[in-house]
């Protein structure tokens, strides 16, 4: 069993690998929801043990609406994870938000059609807070850590509302400027059900996005494709990873509270002495410190 790590990474498209991981050790880990979507790496960065997954694997072979979501979560949580960082590719809905830009949001939009985004269910029913689901002080580190590095070409914006839609087809203009309409500022496929199982697992989950293009509605710029998220992601990792090195930094010197952390506190409406056992046995890495 690897060490304790307190601080995971889930890297997206085009985010793979942490180059400047140092010591590390690959574990498969194996949860009751399954197997991640890949081994977790463990390494050390900045003095600190982290734990990074490939969100669609080492080799992106998992669709957004196939991701192991709750082996992800689970698994990070099993090696000891309390702060959660999700490096993701994102569609910028706002012309101030342009490509190579990076947004650290604080509000989602649910367009999934397909996830299962919760541990509970089998006779143990839990309902979460979800009115602010990202972790503020964990994005006040990243942002502060974003804004130490002054990367040049590089803006950042402190707040704004993530559209997670389920995929794969990226949107059709109609729906790019109804979420405009809405206000929403970038739209992804991944993040909204990760940020709720982190809230069950009690783990303090903040966003970096990414922008790596308009999606499809904006007059002077083509649409969306692959070839441009991945190269403009690419144009991007260098900054990306030194965000995240920065952030392991002060996070490590300087972890703050998080009420993700009692999460579960007042969720949980069964009676959990009246719960069936085996659900409480497979739940328990979550609901130990409530049994
Ligand atoms: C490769 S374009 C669409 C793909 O990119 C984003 O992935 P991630 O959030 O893991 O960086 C988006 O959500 C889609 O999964
Ligand atoms: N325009 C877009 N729509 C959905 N997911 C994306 N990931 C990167 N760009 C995207």
């Amino acid at each position: 069993m690897a060490d304790q790590v307190k601080i995971g990474i889930i890297g997206g498209s085009g985010l793979y690998k942490m180059e400047a991981l140092k010591d590390v050790e690959e574990v498969q880990v194996e949860t009751p929801f399954g197997s991640p979507s890949d081994a977790l790496i463990v390494g050390t960065l900045e003095g600190t043990r982290v734990a990074f997954l490939a969100r669609h694997g080492r080799n992106h072979t998992y669709m957004p609406s196939e991701l192991p979501f709750r082996a992800n979560i689970y698994a990070m949580k099993s090696l000891g994870v309390e702060y959660l960082i999700s490096a993701s590719a994102v569609g910028s809905l706002k012309a101030e938000a342009k490509p190579l830009d990076m947004v650290i949001p604080d509000q989602f939009i649910d367009r999934t059609k397909n996830r299962v985004s919760t541990f509970f269910g089998e006779g143990i029913v839990g309902h979460i807070a979800f009115g602010d689901p990202i972790c503020r002080n964990l994005a006040t580190v990243l942002s502060e850590a974003i804004e130490s590095l002054n990367l040049p070409d590089v803006t950042l914006h402190r707040g704004g509302t993530y559209v997670c839609m389920e995929g794969p087809a990226f949107s059709t203009k109609a729906e790019s400027n109804l979420y405009r309409s809405w206000g929403a500022t970038i739209i992804g496929m991944t993040n909204l059900p990760e940020a709720k199982l982190a809230r069950e697992a009690e783990i303090a989950y903040a966003t970096l996005a990414l922008v790596t293009d308009y999606d499809c509605w904006h007059p002077d710029h083509d649409s969306v494709t692959v070839e441009m998220v991945i190269g403009n992601l690419q144009k991007n990792a260098v900054n990306a990873q030194r965000v995240i090195l920065e952030t392991v930094r002060r996070l490590s010197h300087n972890p703050p509270p998080s009420d993700a952390h009692s999460a579960l506190k007042y969720a949980i409406i069964t009676p959990l002495d009246k719960a069936p056992v085996a659900t409480k046995e497979k739940l328990s890495l979550l609901l130990k410190k409530y049994l």
